[in-house]
């Protein structure tokens, strides 16, 4: 069965309330499998020897997943209207990936969450399309076509999927950020299923 992946940082639970959702969607494509990675946290001092396994949560990301994804979804909490260099730091690790064109053609979207309703969501979304573009990405966002976006007084936005947290950081999606949320998951996965 093809897999999507849907890779992602989370520190504090919002993002990986997200990437649950996301996955959800996914499943709902006939044939289609999310397979949920993270990234280590990085330190001033890089070298910190992390456990192989994260202690909960999904696995730490291998370049199998990469290879082996029929498709693929980023996700991280904005930081300072970008993605958080967890996500940042692996994704330049992966020179060898771009110059074998390992995720050429393959469908991609992105989600993010933020403390504040205008605290840079699109910039952090834009942030994460930038490197898929320069790996050959398909790389599509959320039609408008879904009711939601245009009603939502929360997250959800046409360049992917998102989640405001507020000033208490609940990482529980609103029902709007949830349904599409598996709205983006759902497209990645039925691109995927098209493009073979
Ligand atoms: C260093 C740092 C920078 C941040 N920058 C922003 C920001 O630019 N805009 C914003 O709304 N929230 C910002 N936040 C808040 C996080 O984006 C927000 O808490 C997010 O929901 C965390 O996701 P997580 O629970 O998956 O870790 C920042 C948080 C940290 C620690």
């Amino acid at each position: 069965m093809p897999d999507i992946l849907v890779l992602y940082y989370s520190r504090n639970g919002s993002v990986a309330q997200l990437a649950r959702q996301v996955a959800r969607g996914i499943g709902e494509v006939p044939g289609m499998n999310a397979r949920l990675r993270t990234v280590p946290p990085v330190a001033p001092v890089t070298r910190v020897a992390e456990p192989p396994v994260p202690g909960s949560g999904a696995p730490y990301v291998e370049r199998a997943d990469l290879e082996e994804c029929a498709g693929l979804l980023l996700g991280s909490p904005t930081r300072f209207g970008n993605m958080a260099a967890p996500l940042k730091h692996f994704l330049d690790g992966l020179g060898a990936e771009w110059a074998s064109g390992t995720l050429v053609g393959k469908p991609a979207g992105v989600f993010t969450s933020t403390a504040s309703m205008h605290g840079g969501q699109e910039s952090t979304l834009l942030s994460m399309m930038l490197p898929l573009l320069h790996h050959g990405c398909v790389v599509a966002g959320i039609p408008f076509t879904e009711p939601r976006l245009s009603s939502t007084r929360g997250g959800g936005t046409p360049y992917g999927a998102s989640h405001v947290a507020g000033p208490g950081d609940d990482p529980e999606p609103s029902e709007d950020e949830a349904v599409l949320a598996r709205a983006l998951g759902r497209r990645i996965a039925g691109l995927a299923a098209r493009l073979g």
